[in-house]
């Protein structure tokens, strides 16, 4: 493997929110050295919403297709094939919309892109070399996530149960599961399935 490969190669990791897909990137990244491989979130291509109340933002379905700027995520990665750099959004969730920063994206021989709903989008599902799909029953994201957002990104236990029953949960059926037919790989216990891992790895070492 060499640092100056031309075209990187693109693994796309796709599954539920809380499934384990952050965990899982963050783990195959540190399976390989750390110039040659970068992580990008699919949920920094929300769309901004700065032109919207607080109010207006809780109301937007954030588990439907089009709340994401798939176009641009798709764009970008192109750019990235052809060896380009790209300026990315950054996302705030706390606030429900993009940072007023970016951040510049460099080509590495490998880039992972973690997000749910990857798959949903044609053009962008084929743009990857490998797909990947963290298979992790529904009840244990649940409880994951109650504790990751209330932790993590503002939420109070109300709202974290409000949303999963009325857009996540129905998002996950509709637009999610269905996708999960494009992986090449199904992957339960996502970032601690050690066995999924080694393949993983060892097959990326083989593609560049
Ligand atoms: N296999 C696992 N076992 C236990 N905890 C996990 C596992 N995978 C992920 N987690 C934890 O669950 C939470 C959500 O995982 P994360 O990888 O952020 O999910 P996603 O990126 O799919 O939304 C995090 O706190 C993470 O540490
Ligand atoms: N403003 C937002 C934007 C997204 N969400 C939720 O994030 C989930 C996707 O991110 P993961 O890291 O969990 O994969 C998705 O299910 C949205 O409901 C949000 O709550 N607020």
């Amino acid at each position: 493997m060499t640092a100056t490969i031309q075209r990187p190669l693109l693994v796309g990791i796709a599954g539920a929110s809380a499934s384990g897909k952050s965990l899982l990137a963050k783990t195959i990244k540190q399976r390989l050295p750390i110039e040659h491989i970068q992580v990008i979130s699919e949920d920094s291509y929300y769309f901004d919403q700065s032109h919207l109340t607080m109010d207006e933002r809780e109301q937007t379905n954030y588990d439907h297709p089009n709340s994401m700027e798939h176009d641009l995520l798709q764009q970008h990665l192109e750019q990235l094939k052809q060896g380009n750099s790209v300026d990315a959004p950054c996302y705030d969730f706390t606030i429900h919309t993009r940072k007023p920063e970016t951040v510049v994206i460099n080509p590495t021989p490998i880039i992972i892109i973690e997000g749910i709903m990857l798959f949903s989008h044609k053009k962008l599902r084929d743009t990857f070399d490998l797909k990947l799909f963290v298979d992790t029953p529904l009840d244990i994201c649940l409880l994951r996530r109650i504790k990751r957002d209330t932790v993590e990104r503002g939420r109070s236990l109300e709202s974290v149960i409000e949303q999963y029953k009325t857009t996540v949960r129905p998002g996950y059926i509709s637009f999610i599961q269905p996708t999960k037919e494009y992986a090449d790989v199904i992957i339960p216990k996502g970032g601690k399935n050690t066995v999924a891992i080694d393949l993983v790895e060892t097959k990326l070492k083989a593609m560049c």
